[in-house]
């Protein structure tokens, strides 16, 4: 846990830099709370990625919060925007039921945004907490992606059901689900491709394999989980919104949180489509993934020392 709070830490220097630096800036630069005062800290949410709905709320309530402890100084109020972000980015504790379910968890998401390596990463994190799962590979389209999943399954020791390439990924979805039932898997992952002919086959075949699921495992809980790729800032809420018109989203996976300037991207995530991040990815490795825990990253993002 250490470990991956330093990385993530470690890789939302760039985020702090460019949005942490500024607020300071600001809570220096002023001497009254005054509107100058808010409206530069809106400028410098907004250019970090924050969002315009998720800077109004925060600051909403950080205006809330000067008046009612009467406070007069800009330095006084940094601590209370920061809660007020935390405030923001809470997750509710259901977002996890699915955990301790049993349940099927579509991983969505276009090509290259780190789907793969979620999947691979997921099925470790519910391995480690005692679940039995099954990875499904229901990527047959691009060549290596099975090969890829089938290292990743290795790797968390869990087991795999994968078709030949170019097989129709609805059938490699039923087989999975005929299998996680035969051998009472707690929580059955299927990776999926993020390319196909064109988006409409990818978003049909989206739908295929859901009504499959829900044909055959009525009973399992679902989830859906889209991947964005947090490095890509604003154009992420734009695939989530095409994602979400073809299935109901439940929740976020956030990679390549390390290396980025756009980690403010995880607020705006959640306030604008009001949909949890539920994990972060901070790297490559098999333990880079964790649930999301809003203290813990605005804390990051802040350098606050939280935690060691
Ligand atoms: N630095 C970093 N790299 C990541 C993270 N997650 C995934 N990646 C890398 O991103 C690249 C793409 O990951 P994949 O898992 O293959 O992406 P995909 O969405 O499955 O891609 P397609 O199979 O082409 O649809 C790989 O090189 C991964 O190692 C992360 O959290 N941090």
């Amino acid at each position: 846990m250490a470990g991956f709070f330093s990385r993530l830490k470690e890789g939302l220097t760039k985020t702090r830099d460019n949005i942490v630096h500024g607020i300071d800036c600001v809570f220096n630069g002023f001497s009254s709370i005054d509107d100058e005062f808010y409206e530069e800290l809106e400028e410098i949410l907004i250019m970090g990625d924050i969002g315009v709905n998720a800077t109004g709320d925060i600051l909403e309530r950080l205006q809330k919060q000067v008046k009612e402890n009467h406070l007069k100084e800009p330095s006084e109020c940094k601590s209370f925007l920061i809660e007020s972000i935390k405030e923001q980015m809470k997750v509710e504790e259901t977002a996890y039921d699915f955990e301790h379910e049993q349940s099927i968890v579509m991983v969505i998401g276009v090509n290259g945004v780190g789907k793969t390596t979620s999947v691979g990463k997921l099925a470790g994190l519910l391995k480690a907490q005692g679940r039995k799962v099954l990875i499904a590979a229901a990527d047959t389209y691009r060549a290596a992606a099975c090969e890829q999943l089938t290292e990743w399954a290795n790797r968390a020791g869990v087991d795999i059901i994968a078709g030949a390439q170019g097989a129709d990924p609805s059938s490699v979805v039923f087989d999975a689900v005929s299998a996680a039932k035969a051998r009472h898997t707690d929580v059955l992952i299927c990776d999926t491709a993020g390319r196909l002919h064109n988006k409409r086959n990818l978003m049909e075949e989206l739908k295929k394999m859901n009504r499959i699921i829900d044909r055959e495992f009525p009973d399992a809980h679902r989830e859906n989980l889209i991947v964005l790729d947090g490095t890509t800032g604003q154009n992420a809420l734009n695939q989530a919104r095409e994602f979400g018109e073809t299935a109901k989203l439940t929740g976020i996976i956030l990679t390549k949180m390390d290396g980025t300037s756009k980690g403010g991207i995880a607020v705006a995530i959640q306030s604008e489509l009001n949909i949890p991040v539920k994990y972060i990815g901070v790297g490559e490795k098999l333990d880079d993934l964790q649930k999301f825990d809003s203290e813990q990253f605005v804390n990051a993002l802040f350098d606050v020392d939280g935690q060691a």
